[in-house]
């Protein structure tokens, strides 16, 4: 099958418990919870989301024709020794068109591979890292993995919905938006006082790196 990619680009993993950690990111084009336009976005069912992930026109994107070409693309972008390979798979929302062929690629080539999902499609077999996100008004299929990153606070969404979930860890990361500033301080309250939760803080977009 082909995949839409928005962009390929080498970072470090922002948030979370991979956090500071060398990754190649692939962002797929496309989301199930909005169209990714400010038009729709108020009536989507995800309404804060930080990321244009429109089109294959970002750096290194584009349409690959199978497995092999966007496993290669991965491969040549993190562009160093075979130890240690991360790849970040997200979107838009990626398991729409992850499959068993790309995890499978990307292994033989060596990669761990994480992905950053929302939760609401059913994984392939052997991703090393899960990370899901759950949104408010969206059904929750993906029930365990490794990381639970809830963006805080969303109305119908409070964190003990989730915590009987089979995750290794949780975190609460303070919504970006307009009221950035009162969002985190109500996740450094409610994890302090609840201390399964871990506060996730999107340290990329403080210290300048995509
Ligand atoms: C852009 S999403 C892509 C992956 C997938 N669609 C998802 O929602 O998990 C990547 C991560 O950014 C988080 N995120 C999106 N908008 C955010 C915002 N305004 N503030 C904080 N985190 C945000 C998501 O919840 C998710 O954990
Ligand atoms: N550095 C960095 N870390 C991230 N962690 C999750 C991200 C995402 O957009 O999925 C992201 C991102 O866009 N950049
Ligand atoms: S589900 Fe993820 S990619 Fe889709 S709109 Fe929400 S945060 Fe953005
Ligand atoms: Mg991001």
């Amino acid at each position: 099958m082909s995949y839409a990619v928005k962009e390929i680009f080498k970072t470090l993993q922002g948030e979370g418990a991979q956090m500071g950690r060398a990754a190649v990111f692939c962002r797929f084009a496309g989301c199930n919870l909005w169209s990714g336009r400010e038009g729709d976005r108020a009536t989507s069912v995800c309404t804060f989301c930080d990321t244009d992930f429109v089109g294959m026109d970002g750096r290194g994107g584009g349409r690959f024709a199978d497995d092999q070409a966007l496993a290669d693309a991965i491969e040549s972008e993190w562009a160093g020794a075979r130890a240690d390979r991360y790849v970040v798979l997200t979107g838009g929302e990626p398991l729409l068109q992850v499959d068993q062929d790309l995890v499978d690629a990307l292994h033989t080539r060596g990669f761990e591979i994480a992905i950053e999902t929302n939760g609401t499609q059913p994984a392939p077999r052997g991703l090393d890292w899960i990370c899901v996100s759950p949104k408010a008004d969206a059904e929750l299929v993906l029930l365990a993995g490794n990381e639970l990153k809830l963006v805080y606070p969303q109305e119908k969404a409070a964190p003990e919905r989730f915590e009987h979930l089979a995750f290794e860890h949780f975190f609460l990361q303070p919504m970006d938006s307009p009221t950035a500033a009162a969002n985190l301080e109500a996740a450094i309250t409610y994890c302090t006082q609840n201390p399964r939760w871990r506060l996730s803080l999107q340290s990329h977009k403080m210290i300048g790196i995509r």
